[in-house]
């Protein structure tokens, strides 16, 4: 057996918006790799996953096999029942082997149901477990793994996939030894029976293992493509769904339905060339030992009419062969299943196998303090602050000839300052930003943070240290409180919140009328939505006042509490039912609540009035007194929070100093803050 993809469309990071033609994350070495791997091969690999389950399912396996060989008894106790009770005229005998009969149909049903009952919920735990090391998996693999790979791609194989390998351990592959074992079993049956009308039955059998060889093999490629197609179909939902503001803003719905009906049509495509290898395989397991069980009839017929075969024999022979009939025949579906089920190994394992980052495998020691704690409360070194010291980055998918996005900046920002970093658009700001949190790693150079190297810190240490809010605010769908407090030390609210059922967060946007909320979106079209149960957390005093804190610090507390449950509202999937400017703040807040020693900001005011720009400015420089600051700004009213600024050209920091000092000595900076052109200069020449 084969599974293949050299078929499927697409290499690593090849997304397009349409997610037209998109198969995730593989190189054409990685594709090749997968192709000559055997579907047997594929599938051990599910080897540690089965392992804790294996008695039950060696189990099941067993009691199946017992089931089927005990239905090949009936075949033999038809013979005596013809050539016995029914030859010599006993009613009594006849009785007797119709019960016997019923008896064992009875026993084989049961053994069949205890087969269910032995693999269906150890299976479902497979399904579970594989599923939450993908889901850990993913949430450990660096951004950059998330920028090459379409997330429809993910989300197939982390659901579509497994559910159907769960069928496979569960149906599947029971019943590859099932139907091994009774056709076996059934042969020797026949030829002992009678072993020239054996070889008459037995003879397609050449033929059709062959055919099953060709078989497998295009199926596999089809069967790869169609799980890929899956992916790419799912992305292009996830995105239209996303990107339902946009769509019927920009009146996309043609164009968009269009993509899917193209996509749609060539994963109809592979299904129906699936079908038809389906179809045609089916066709021959199926015709192949009719064929040969209507000349076993014929023949044995004839030696019956010859004396030279007992009556009852011949019942016994051809009941055995048409009991083997389902096993043969089923070969081909479960055939199928097998392989898609291989891809679906070879689809979960390439997610699997993806390297997590070097700290995050080999750091195993206890988790750091708390926000606080001794290790980052101690007062900054003489090297103190963040220094970034030679800093090259080119991203993992940028052409090998592009020059690094960033390329030997140097930059101190002192313990306790605020440095805005200005740029034009494109220069990397987001990108220098993003170092720190070490979203990407460096590609040369250092980072630091009061002299120790970002490098050398576990990253759950780095990120207590270090917070971070971005332009684009992502927010969960949870409460306005559980959002906030993502950024907080304690444990149980930093945890991702749980989202929302469909319906919870269809009752955010549609309850029934009542007072308005003012400046809440959709929200404030509706009255208080009916929360669940667990949406009103009672958060420890400190908590609250931190919650507090941050809200007013971000100027969110107005908002906030005008909503209908105040902190303990709902935000809706990715906070769509607040406006711009309030998820920006609110991702503020999040930054501030853990008053961490380094915030890193990026562009965090953008969609902000310049009221409420100016009043968040007033209430985050007292944050930013205590704190170690890193302030991407393209207006001057944003640079003006800095104590310095920093200018990011051409991959390297031209100048640094005041926003006055910068002023007069830099015409690019004059140029910025002007707002005369956003353009890098490259791009304006
Ligand atoms: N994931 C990525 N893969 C490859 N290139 C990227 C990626 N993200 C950004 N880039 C490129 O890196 C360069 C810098 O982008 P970045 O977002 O850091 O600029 P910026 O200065 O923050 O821009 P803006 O002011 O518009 O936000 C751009 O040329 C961009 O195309």
């Amino acid at each position: 057996m084969t599974t293949g993809t050299g078929t499927t469309s697409g290499t690593a990071g090849n997304t397009t918006g349409s997610g037209a033609g998109t198969t995730a994350g593989r190189t054409d070495g990685e594709a090749a790799a997968v192709r000559s791997r055997s579907a047997v091969r594929s599938l051990l690999r599910l080897w540690p996953y089965v392992r804790p389950v294996r008695a039950r399912m060696f189990g099941a396996a067993f009691v199946a096999v017992l089931a089927s060989c005990t239905g090949l008894v009936i075949p033999l106790v038809l013979k005596w029942i013809v050539d016995g009770p029914v030859a010599e005229r006993d009613t009594a005998g006849v009785w007797t082997g119709g019960a016997l009969l019923l008896g064992i149909g009875v026993l084989e049903a049961g053994l069949f149901a205890l087969r269910r009952w032995l693999s269906a919920r150890p299976l479902a735990g497979v399904e579970a477990a594989m599923r939450a090391d993908i889901y850990r998996h993913l949430q450990r693999l660096p951004v950059s793994f998330h920028d090459r790979w379409p997330s429809g791609q993910l989300l197939s194989r982390a659901t579509t996939d497994l559910e159907l390998l769960r069928r496979f351990l569960s149906f599947g592959v029971t019943f590859l030894l099932v139907n091994a074992v009774t056709v076996m079993v059934g042969c020797v049956i026949l030829i002992s029976q009678r072993w020239t009308l054996g070889l008459v039955v037995l003879g397609p059998f050449v033929p059709l293992v062959w055919l099953c060889a060709v078989f497998e093999y295009r199926y596999s490629h089809a069967a790869r493509r169609a799980q890929d197609q899956i992916g790419d179909l799912t992305t292009l939902v996830e995105e239209a769904v996303l990107g339902i503001r946009v769509i019927k803003g920009f009146g996309r719905h043609r164009s968009q339905a269009r993509a899917f009906r193209a996509l749609s049509e060539r994963l109809l495509g592979t299904e129906l060339e699936k079908a038809g290898l389906l179809a045609r395989i089916w066709a021959v397991i199926m015709l192949l030992p009719e064929l040969a069980i209507g000349a076993a009839l014929v023949l044995g017929t004839l030696q019956v009419a010859h004396g030279e075969l007992s009556a009852g024999t011949l019942v016994a022979f051809l009941s055995t062969a048409l009991a083997l009939r389902w096993p043969v025949e089923s070969t081909g579906f479960l055939l199928a299943l097998s392989n898609e089920s291989a891809t679906a190994t070879d689809r979960f394992f390439e997610v699997l196998d993806e390297p997590q980052p070097a700290d995050v495998l080999s750091r195993t020691g206890p988790e750091p303090g708390p926000r606080g704690s001794p290790a980052r409360a101690g007062g900054p070194t003489p090297a103190g602050g963040l220094r970034f010291s030679g800093v090259v980055f080119r991203y993992p998918d940028a052409p090998e000839d592009a020059p690094p996005v960033l390329d030997g900046v140097d930059l101190h920002v002192r313990p306790g300052e605020t440095m805005a970093l200005v740029g034009a658009t494109g220069s990397g700001k987001t990108t220098l930003t993003a170092l720190v949190p070490r979203l990407h790693e460096v590609t040369a150079g250092h980072i630091t943070l009061d002299g120790e190297d970002i490098g050398t810190l576990r990253r759950a240490e780095l990120r207590s240290r270090v917070a971070v809010a971005f332009e684009e605010p992502t927010l969960f769908s949870a409460t306005v409180a559980e959002n906030v407090l993502m950024g907080a030390d304690d444990p149980a609210h930093a945890a991702m919140p749980l989202p929302r059922s469909r319906s919870g967060a269809e009752a955010t946007r549609d309850g029934a009328p009542g007072p308005p909320a003012p400046e809440s979106g959709p929200l404030k079209h509706g009255a208080p939505p009916p929360q669940p149960e667990h949406a009103a957390p009672e958060h420890r005093a400190d908590e609250r006042s931190g919650l507090d804190r941050a809200l007013r610090v971000a100027q969110a507390d107005g908002f906030v509490g005008a909503l209908p449950h105040g902190s303990g509202t709902q935000v809706g999937e990715q906070g769509l039912s607040l406006s711009g400017g309030q998820r920006q703040r609110l991702a503020l807040a999040r930054a501030v609540v853990g008053r961490p020693s380094f915030l890193v900001l990026d562009d965090p005011l953008s969609a902000l009035d310049v009221h409420t720009e100016a009043a968040v400015e007033a209430a985050l420089r007292e944050v930013l007194a205590s704190t170690t600051a890193l302030v991407v700004a393209h207006r001057p009213s944003t640079v003006l929070l800095a104590d310095r600024v920093a200018l990011l050209s051409g991959g390297r920091i031209a100048a640094v100093g005041t926003h006055h000092e910068l002023l007069r000595s830099s015409a690019e900076y004059r140029r910025l803050m002007s707002g005369e052109s956003n353009e890098p200069e490259e791009e304006r020449s």
